[in-house]
């Protein structure tokens, strides 16, 4: 939806206190998962907490294009009967991901080991990422990608007709990546390995077993080595999602910086491929509290009460740590413009190709805010003003991009003068409670 509808700008005011409990929605990439591996079993899968963020019912779509059956039952409450391994039929019409790069890379991955042609698009910032890195291994399966110059969108891809398995070492560390390999590799006779050398989020591994998937992971000195028996028979789930950690960053982040604050966040994942954020900002001297450590949906959870943090510390965020928190860094370079000193993150370049440059986004956001920013291709370095230095006053461009766009409506929450942003709408992609949510605990947020 976004990119096609009018822009939404929307204003956020330095707010009271935020007080009350934060209930984020479903996680994304689980949701993604959720409906693509019941659309590649057998029977009827249930799905409860599924977040109904733009991104993901656009994979719902693409899922009823090729063939499965997905119901909408209530919120958050999903069916989907799947068409079995190898059982996609090949869609009429163009497949539109709209804003997901998790969506048209994972789709791609799954269509490309069968003998059906489609073709992908997305909106103005879908098409401008590159695709290449998945189309790349899936070429060695034996299928054929024909996109615009760069690997962009609009792509058709043929799926192989005859497959082969494929081992892959991952050149970057990416989730999707590794994910569109291991969906390729599903309706490939023989085993497909795919290794990983940094540790990326690892949903794909933990539903694909869940589903009844021959699946190991061999930690070893060149990483993970994830190898995957294809041709199974995946087996009809019932998935709960847990809440999404990347959408709890910003109610989160908010809290420690808006004077007076304290929240509770339930349900955070502590999934150690996905809370980067939250070691990061204990280690800045937040004040989090890790409460009631439980599994929920597969994943280790805990509630987390968050306070007003007025001595936060800019720090050097471990490099090792980026693919833990890779959707973080916008809301985190808010948080560090709020610390003492400066904040440091290294080997960050992979933020360059996601829903915008988010290094440049947030680089000219925050100067236009009266923070001093550093950066480079693969480093941005935020000075940090401490607690209530932010002058604000300034409207930041989104880029199409929902984190972007979050991140300085919290920024405005904190800082002096108010903040804009020139284009809400794509918070509707991932979040799409956000502004009933943050106003709920207290923030003051207006359209316009
Ligand atoms: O696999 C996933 O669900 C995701 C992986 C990450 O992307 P990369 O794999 O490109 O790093 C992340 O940025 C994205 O929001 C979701
Ligand atoms: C990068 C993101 O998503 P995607 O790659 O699925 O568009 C994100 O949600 O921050």
């Amino acid at each position: 939806m976004s990119g096609h509808g009018d822009a939404q700008p929307m204003t956020a005011r330095k707010s009271g206190p935020l007080r009350g409990v934060a209930e984020v929605p479903g996680d994304k990439s689980i949701s993604h998962r959720a409906l693509i591996f019941g659309a590649m079993a057998v029977g009827e899968t249930r799905v409860t907490g599924l977040l109904e963020g733009q991104d993901v019912l656009d994979t719902a779509k693409a899922m009823r294009a090729f063939g499965a059956e997905v119901t909408r039952h209530g919120l958050g409450e999903w069916s989907v009967h799947g068409v079995g391994v190898g059982g996609f039929r090949e869609p009429a019409d163009v497949i539109d991901c709209g804003n997901s790069g998790t969506g048209v890379r994972l789709i791609m991955g799954t269509m490309a080991t069968s003998p059906i042609t489609a073709t992908f698009t997305g909106d103005a910032s879908l098409r401008k990422r590159p695709m290449g890195r998945v189309t790349d291994p899936l070429s060695l399966f034996g299928a054929r990608a024909y996109g615009r110059q760069g690997g962009r969108l609009p792509m058709t891809v043929v799926g192989a007709a005859d497959p082969v398995p494929v081992r892959y070492a991952l050149p970057v560390a990416s989730a999707q990546v590794k994910s569109a390999v291991l969906l390729a590799g599903l309706n490939a006779p023989g085993q497909t390995v795919v290794i990983e050398k940094e540790p990326t989020r690892d949903h794909s591994e933990r539903m694909l077993l869940g589903f009844g998937a021959a699946l190991t992971v061999e930690t070893t000195a060149e990483g993970n080595v994830i190898t995957l028996t294809g041709r199974p028979e995946l087996r009809a789930q019932t998935v709960a999602v847990p809440r999404d950690p990347s959408s709890a960053a910003f109610p989160t982040c908010a809290a420690l910086i808006v004077e007076g604050s304290d929240i509770t966040v339930p349900g955070v994942s502590q999934n150690l491929t996905r809370n980067g954020l939250y070691l990061t900002l204990v280690e800045m001297g937040a004040q989090i509290e890790f409460m009631n450590p439980r599994e929920e949906g597969g994943e280790p959870v805990a509630d987390l009460r968050v306070k007003f943090s007025p001595d936060l510390k800019g720090i050097e965020v471990p490099e090792e740590r980026a693919p833990s928190m890779i959707d973080e860094y916008p809301i985190l370079s808010v948080v560090a413009a709020f610390a003492e000193g400066k904040t440091v993150m290294r080997g960050v370049k992979e933020l360059r190709v996601k829903e915008s440059d988010r290094i440049d986004a947030m680089a000219r956001g925050l100067e236009a805010c009266g923070v001093r920013v550093e950066e480079d291709e693969d480093t941005l370095i935020v000075h940090g003003l401490g607690a209530g230095g932010v002058p604000g006053g300034a409207t930041a461009k989104t880029h199409l991009d929902h984190r972007i766009a979050m991140s300085f409506l919290v920024c405005g929450m904190a800082a002096k003068k108010d903040v804009s942003v020139d284009d809400a709408s794509p918070i509707l992609t991932s979040f799409p409670i956000f502004e009933g949510l943050m106003t709920g605990l207290g923030a003051t947020l207006a359209r316009g």
